[in-house]
């Protein structure tokens, strides 16, 4: 995974959603009324009587657990983990500056006992919460620098802000390397950021074996795992639009006899979501227990085909945010029924230490919508039966250890309420033995004529949404590619696996996928609606300076950077890095001696700026122009970049608390800068700069 992209939708984001509430749009707190949640009524009869009778909580602790679910919801965020040396240093100054900082200022008492805490479960301490709602972090003063850093390390994908148990789900699925994932139920994306991070955190590669793919059945939320994904510049992400009760097997190659099975898969299926009622309070006058009862079917078929899309040997993790059992155990014990033995529930508690659990049930009550108490499905009325369905009802005896599955409960930890089983496959499963069977046989009677399952002609189906551009790959022969090798001398490179969006007419951004995503998106795109694949790794720039009509992009280096040769790269000195992220360009002459001899027959254009220091490897893309040089990354990247170097950035640092009345205060020229870069921080612009200084250059030094 590259250096994480730079440029927040996030805000992008919020603010549509609040346009689709009716709510305020302004960016200006003091005008700002989220008020809708304050005022909703958390009280909702039908959900007390019907978890009571359930007995999802411990009786002495009812009336804590119901007053912890009507509160508002603590701020949690958890620091990438891609790169452990990047990790390591903002841990470093998350503790040693912000909570330091924060517990210095002027705060309430109640404030003071918001200290932050490390969740004690989350590996190499990257996961946070704080006793502190969002809504108070960006309502108050004492916080506004935490806010900033946050809001700034989140946009480019240093830092998620994530529900602390939504952080479980893929942690259970103790993932390597070399793994080949798939997200059933993939939008808004969180855990799929966090399945990406593991891919790369124990990789020594810079372009992992394994790979994710990360799909959802609603189209527009597909672009929220577009954001998500390149928020982390990954080349071994795709991303899918399907439904994955129906989601088909991908073939490998064009033949399409051989088909991708999954060795670790999350379903995090569509539930009720009333274990999320402390941020969404409005659940709780939509909450009936009707909606559990028809979403069982659904969670029960996404479950199912993850299964058949599982590897012997492989994992599953199901989870949902809800505390029904009916969207819980229920459709594990379904499903363990009907895979006869070829599925076990593993235990994984103890990969939670320190944080308390509740055993999964082994009986539960099934009710209609209005709260009739049924035992079996034979005192099901008629009409209820299509929305109750016998396999609903817990066995008399728990044969399948439901016991092993994971409820967790808001008022243990301060968090929402949560449930997630993990699975293993440890054979095929009844039905795909039988299919094979029949298979074979088929195969037998044809006489030696083949007939494959896989080799049917697919069923065409209607795609919602826009249709996607197409994805294009390079090969040896493509014009553009000879200057793009020359120049930046690579060697070695899988030219097949760089890839456009356009069949016709100019190439601007040219991607780079790992070569076994290059596969499944070659043998898939007319099978499986691709919504996006690959890193931005070139961008056209037609700078007339450069002998090569395309620039690196700093999203795509880390996957590239070994593959490119000594020309185009420069060693630089700490010092060096650290003037060069501050200003927007710098002369050479301000440079070591060192830096300038090389300089000397350095061509103009886009090049490797490579920090010498051991300790902390860091490679920007920068530019070198006839007499300047400038690092080609925008704001928030030099900000992360600084802060990793040690480097007190916090004259960037907007109080919007007192901006009105610091609006007059003069900014230094590399305040003014870089504030711009991050105020406007639009991919245009960046696109717009080089070209703009490198004719601005050459007019200077003409005249
Ligand atoms: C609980 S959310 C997933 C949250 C997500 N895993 C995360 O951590 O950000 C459930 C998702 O399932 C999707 N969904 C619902 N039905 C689906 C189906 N049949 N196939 C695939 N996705 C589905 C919804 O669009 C929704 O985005």
């Amino acid at each position: 995974m590259g250096n994480k992209r730079h440029g927040c939708t996030n805000a992008y984001f919020a603010k549509k959603r609040r346009e689709k509430q009716g709510g305020n749009t302004s960016e200006n707190p003091k005008e700002d009324n989220r008020s809708s949640y304050e005022t909703t009524i958390r009280e909702n009869e039908k959900f007390l009587q019907y978890y009571k009778m359930q007995n999802i909580c411990p009786k002495g602790e009812w009336d804590h657990f119901i007053s912890v679910l009507k509160s508002d919801l603590p701020t949690s965020f958890r620091i990438t983990a891609s790169s452990n040396i990047e990790a390591k240093s903002l841990l470093k100054l998350v503790e040693g500056v912000f909570f330091t900082d924060l517990l210095k200022g002027e705060l309430s008492d109640e404030q003071k006992n918001s200290k932050p805490f490390c969740l004690p479960w989350y590996p190499q301490r990257l996961g946070w919460q704080l006793k502190i709602t969002r809504k108070d972090i960006r309502g108050s003063e004492a916080y506004y620098r935490l806010h900033n850093f946050l809001i700034s390390e989140t946009g480019n994908g240093n830092i998620s802000r994530q529900e602390t148990v939504s952080m479980i789900p893929p942690l259970l699925l103790d993932i390597n390397p070399s793994d080949k994932i798939l997200d059933m139920c993939a939008a808004p994306g969180s855990k799929t950021a966090q399945l990406i991070e593991s891919l790369y955190s124990g990789s020594t590669s810079s372009v992992p074996d394994g790979l994710v793919i990360a799909n959802d059945v609603h189209n527009a939320r597909c672009y929220m795992l577009v954001h998500q994904a390149k928020r982390l510049n990954s080349a071994n992400v795709v991303i899918t639009n399907h439904d994955a009760t129906v989601l088909p097997a991908m073939h490998l190659n064009e033949n399409g006899d051989s088909l991708l099975k999954f060795d670790k898969i999350l379903c995090d299926a569509p539930c009720s979501g009333d274990g999320t009622l402390r941020k969404n309070p409005d659940i709780w006058t939509k909450w009936s227990p009707g909606n559990a009862n028809n979403l069982h079917g659904i969670q029960f078929r996404i479950l199912k085909r993850g299964l058949e899309l599982l590897n012997v040997g492989g994992r599953l993790v199901y989870s949902t945010c809800s505390l029904n059992p009916i969207e819980n155990e229920a459709v594990v014990q379904r499903m363990m029924n009907e895979a006869k033995g070829s599925v076990v529930i593993v235990d994984a508690r103890h990969k939670l230490a320190g944080l308390k659990t509740m055993d999964g049930l082994s009986q539960w009550i099934v009710v209609s919508k209005d709260l009739d108490v049924y035992k079996s499905f034979d005192e099901v009325p008629e009409k209820w039966t299509t929305q109750i369905r016998p396999q609903m009802f817990p066995l008399k005896d728990d044969l399948f250890n439901l016991n092993k599955c994971i409820r967790i409960l808001p008022h243990h930890q301060d968090t929402g309420g949560f449930f997630v089983t993990v699975l293993e496959k440890t054979k095929p499963l009844p039905w795909e033995t039988a299919l094979k069977e029949t298979q074979e046989e088929n195969e037998k009677s044809a006489n030696g004529v083949e007939i494959k399952e896989n080799k049917r002609k697919p069923k065409k189906r209607r795609y919602q949404g826009y249709k996607e551009d197409p994805f294009v790959f390079l090969t040896n022969e493509d014009p553009v590619w000879p200057e793009i090798r020359d120049f930046y001398e690579l060697s070695d490179f899988p030219v097949h696996c760089l890839l456009t969006r356009c069949s016709v007419g100019k190439k601007k951004n040219i991607y780079y996928t790992s070569s076994s995503i290059r596969d499944i998106v070659k043998n898939n795109q007319d099978r499986v609606k691709i919504i996006n694949t690959g890193v931005k790794t070139f961008v056209r720039c037609d700078n007339k300076s450069m002998k090569c009509n395309f620039r690196l992009a700093q999203e795509g280096l880390a996957g590239i950077s070994s593959y490119i040769g000594s020309k185009r790269r420069l060693q630089l000195t700490r010092d060096e890095v650290i003037i060069i992220l501050k200003n927007p360009t710098i002369p050479v002459t301000d440079l070591d001696q060192k830096t300038k001899d090389k300089l000397e027959n350095f061509g103009v254009g886009s090049c490797i700026l490579n920090m010498i220091d051991e300790n902390f490897p860091l490679e920007l893309v920068g530019w070198k122009g006839f007499s300047t040089l400038k690092a080609y990354v925008n704001g928030e990247c030099r900000l992360h970049y600084l802060r990793l170097l040690g480097v007190d950035v916090s004259q960037f640092d907007v109080n919007k608390f007192k901006k009105e009345s610091n609006d007059d205060e003069p900014v230094d020229k590399n305040g003014t800068f870089i504030e711009e870069v991050i105020t406007n921080n639009t991919e245009i612009k960046e696109e717009l700069v080089p070209d703009i200084n490198g004719l601005k250059e050459e007019l200077i030094e003409k005249s």
